[in-house]
């Protein structure tokens, strides 16, 4: 822990601030042989088109689930474990953990997001469908070519636009309004997890 600190205090700092981190993979403890490895496995998940968010907000993206909460946890896919394996091994685990001042970290939902031309997610807060999704984990896979940007309005009342490149990864905390503008050109492809930073079995 010692050794993180001084590593990666100021993104901590700027995650209290922002509650937004756009981080390469290299700030991050993530090693390139286990984004590839989350890539291969995209590349493998079966989608289905989802329309509508959890609070009636309207998408048009498809949706690959690895894992759910709904109606209650549980891992969909072998590679679901997997996946939750990479996020949750130290260092990792130790990072998130970090930047966030959490005790506490469990992986809710891991979804595979994919955008193609008019594909797009409305406006939400992601806490609003589940109260325990207090941070989202966006590891981008593919960049779209022409929109697809990631807009967060923050509690200020300021409007934050980001176009995220393959390999990074989005930190965003649970209880801000976002958005993704439609794809324009070219397809966009995210693998989000959402996790829970307080327990749910008390
Ligand atoms: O794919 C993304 O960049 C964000 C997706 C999102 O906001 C969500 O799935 O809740
Ligand atoms: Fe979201």
């Amino acid at each position: 822990m010692l050794e993180l600190s001084s590593q990666y205090s100021d993104l901590r700092y700027k995650f209290a601030k922002y509650g937004v981190l756009v981080l390469s993979l290299n700030e991050t403890p993530m090693t390139p042989e286990d984004y590839q490895c989350i890539l291969n496995i995209s590349c493998k998940t079966p989608t289905r088109s989802v329309t509508v968010g959890d609070r009636g907000e309207t998408h048009n993206l498809e949706v690959g689930r690895l894992k759910t909460d709904t109606p209650y946890l549980q891992t969909l896919t072998s590679t679901g474990t997997v996946i939750e394996n990479i996020l949750l091994k130290e260092p990792m685990k130790a990072f998130f953990q970090f930047i966030t001042c959490a005790k506490f970290l469990e992986i809710r939902r891991i979804q595979l997001n994919v955008m193609r031309p008019g594909g797009y997610i409305g406006a939400h807060y992601d806490n609003d469908s589940d109260p325990l999704r207090h941070l989202a984990i966006i590891i981008h896979l593919q960049e779209a070519d022409e929109g697809g940007d990631l807009v967060v309005y923050d509690q200020g009342g300021s409007t934050n636009i980001y176009h995220p490149l393959s390999t990074q990864m989005v930190l965003s905390a649970g209880d801000l309004l976002h958005e993704v503008t439609p794809v324009v050109r070219g397809e966009r492809r995210t693998l989000v997890a959402f996790l829970s930073l307080t327990s749910s079995r008390h």
